[in-house]
Formats: structure tokens, sequence, C-alpha cells
């Protein structure tokens, strides 16, 4: 962790009451005419060292929130806070070094890589931007932060097209480590790898932050990948969160309706309660963004909904341990059913992937710490 950031030893990222909207349609003078609130109200804190995902259906404002905990897009209203200062109306010199704390990664390792430029010259970029190591260290800099995402320094004269996903993965999060931030957004991050390279990868993230003391939002549609890799979860529907607590609280004693139903869609139901799951889906489709519901959004879709939910507002009830949810009588539910609890995600392999993975990489620090050998990368 950074000295400012262990100083602050607050939140390293901060959103409080942010919001985004997008104007999509424009009269023929340029007035807006309508918008869409992609992120709406949205308050959440990284806390050092933690990984944060974040989770929901696609158009959910999950990217847009990432975005906004960085500042890359500016928010409508609300703020946002770096390293314990907020970044909201700074200017874009005093952005650049603040943004330093906070780097992002996405889904397409080949888009975010400069065919052009070795991967050497890559990784030195942000060196040489941010003037972080005199240019006579840059070389043995960029070999150190090749040899910590498991490939060899000699590769550094390679171009971005001489690498396998997963390598050019390894590529980026090299880069991303440069300016030496204390937390990464990863964006999707392995949804365009291969099974057995994600686990790869997350492996690769998750020895990282054991190192280097670094916090991810970790933003993902994969509730598998996300139960492996999350400490905490936020769940979001429609640009709000709708749920936020630990990894146990969210797939172990899930509040809100639309949690529970995310997670009756990915379980393998034994077939006695195969009747009771079905019980925790939701009907209907995604409500259009540009209209969301009044009350609580979930309403028009929700198998417990009532009346009052057409006029409910949407605060999150937070409970002492930090477990929080939007739906106001979630008191009064059922008791989630056994057949909607997440045990068998679909991402099996992942699973056992990683089992093996994680052995693999307690092998190879061992020898490494006994032989100093460099690790070999995928
Ligand atoms: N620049 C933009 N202009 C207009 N609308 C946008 C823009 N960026 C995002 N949106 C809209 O905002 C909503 C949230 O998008 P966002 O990409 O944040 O969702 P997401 O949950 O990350 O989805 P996905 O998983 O598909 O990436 C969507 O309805 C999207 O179409």
């Amino acid at each position: 962790m950074n000295a400012t950031a262990a100083a602050a030893s607050g939140p390293i990222i901060e959103v409080r009451n942010v919001a985004k909207s997008f104007v999509v349609k424009r009269s023929v003078f340029g007035r807006p005419l309508a918008r869409l609130a992609a992120v709406d109200d949205v308050s959440l804190a990284l806390k050092p060292g933690e990984t944060l995902a974040i989770v929901g259906e696609s158009g959910c404002g999950k990217s847009t929130l990432g975005r906004l905990m960085m500042r890359l897009i500016e928010p409508t209203a609300g703020q946002v806070l770096i390293a314990g200062r907020d970044v909201t109306r700074m200017s874009h010199g005093a952005m650049r070094e603040q943004r330093r704390h906070v780097q992002l990664i996405f889904q397409d390792p080949y888009a975010s890589l400069n065919p052009r430029l070795t991967i050497g010259q890559t990784i030195a970029e942000p060196l040489m931007l941010q003037n972080i190591v005199p240019a006579s260290q840059r070389p043995k800099r960029v070999a150190e932060l090749l040899e910590m995402v498991g490939l060899r320094p000699e590769l550094a004269n390679r171009y971005p097209h001489e690498f396998s996903g997963g390598q050019r993965q390894r590529v980026v999060i090299a880069r991303a480590l440069a300016p030496e931030p204390d937390a990464i957004i990863c964006d999707e991050a392995v949804s365009a790898l291969d099974v057995s390279i994600q686990a790869q990868v997350l492996n690769l993230l998750k020895d990282l932050q054991k190192r280097l003391g670094l916090a991810y939002v970790f933003i993902s549609h994969d509730l598998g990948v996300v139960k492996h890799i999350a400490d905490r979860v936020a769940v979001m529907y429609l640009g709000k969160i709708v749920e936020i607590g630990t990894a146990d609280e969210i797939f172990g004693a899930p509040r809100h309706p639309y949690t529970r139903a995310l997670l009756s869609a990915i379980t393998v139901a034994a077939p006695p309660s195969l009747q009771r799951a079905r019980a925790a889906r939701l009907h209907g489709d995604l409500p259009s963004p540009l209209s969301p519901p009044e009350g609580c959004r979930l309403h028009t879709r929700c198998p417990h909904a009532r009346p009052a939910c057409q006029t409910v507002d949407m605060s999150l009830d937070v409970e002492p341990s930090g477990h929080a949810n939007a739906c106001a009588f979630w008191r009064e539910l059922p008791p989630q059913d056994e057949a909607s609890r997440i045990r068998e995600p679909r991402n099996a392999k992942l699973e056992l992937l990683f089992g093996a993975f994680e052995a693999m990489a307690a092998e190879t620090a061992a020898s490494a710490a006994a032989k100093d050998a460099p690790v070999a990368g995928g």
C-alpha cells in the first residue's frame, strides 16, 4: 500500500450518493430530451486490501460505477474520494496524480495493448508518463514487473500479437502495477479467457493482493468466479445497489429477493426442491432503464411484491454487521429456500482448476523460495 493511503488508513475509494445519467436523445438544437440513469444514488467504500465484487445483470450499471469510482467519467451527482481526497472537482493535473492510486483493467487485453509497442515499452509507459522511476532504472523495473506477473523478463522485446490471451492479460496487469497502485478495478477482467486460463489469472490476482496489499473492485456477471475471489459483494439492479455484504452473507444468507433470484439462477437444485427454487425466480423482462419502475425498482418482477412496493423508497437497511439490503419487507419474506442457495456454481470446472492451481502456486512459491527461481507464465 502507498504511503498516502496507509497514512489515511481509511477507504482507498469512496463514492457518496454518486449518480450518472447519460443523455440518450437530444432535440435538433442539442437540448437533452431523454436521460438514462445508469447509476442512481450509490454509496460504497473500498477498504485497503479487500476484494469488493460488483454483480448484476447486463446493463445494471456495473461498468459505469467502476468508471465513476476512479472518476474516469464525471458523476452527475455525488462525490468520489480517492485515498481520502475528494476528486469530484479536482483539476485534470491533480487528478492524474491522484489516479495513480487506482488502475483499471478490462475484458479485452488485446484492445488495451498498443500493437506497435513492445510489451516492455507498454509497461514502461506509465513509469515514464508519471516519472515514477528514473530512465536508467526503467528496464530493471520492467523486468521486475514481468516477473511479478509470471512472465520471463526476456519477453520484454516481443509484441502483443506474439502472446496468448492469458499472457496478454498478464502484461496488462504488469502495466497496471507499474504506478504502484493501492487498488485495481477489474472490469470483467477474466471473462474473455478460457476457464483454465481464468483460474491462473485469478490466482495471480490473489497472489499479488497478498504480496502487495492491493484492493480490487471486481466487476463480473459470473457469480462462480465472484464466490472464489470476493471478500464483499455489492448486488446492483437498474442502477441501484440492492444488497451489499460479505461474500458469506450474500452467498449464504441473501436478504433481497433480487439477490436470491440471481443465486437461484445458478444453482443446480436437487429435484425435490426444484419447485421452491423456481419460486425464487423473477417474472417478466428487465424494465427499460430509460423509465425504471417507481418505488422499488424490482416490484414489477418480484415474486414477493405487494402494493406498498410501488411507492417505497429503496434506501438500504443496514444491519450492525454492515450487511445491507434495499427490500423494505425483507424481514417478512419466507426463509430463503435451501434450493436457492449457491451450492454448485455452473463454473464447476473453474472450481476444480482453482484447487489445482492453488496447490501448484503453493508448491511453486515453496520451490521458488528455495531456489530463487522465476515463475513461468501461462
Ligand atoms: N456512454 C453511454 N451513453 C449512453 N448510455 C450508456 C453509456 N454507457 C452506458 N450506458 C447505458 O447505461 C446502462 C448501464 O451500462 P453499464 O455498461 O454500466 O452496465 P453493465 O452492468 O456494466 O453492463 P454489461 O455487463 O453489459 O457491461 C446501460 O443501459 C447502458 O446502455
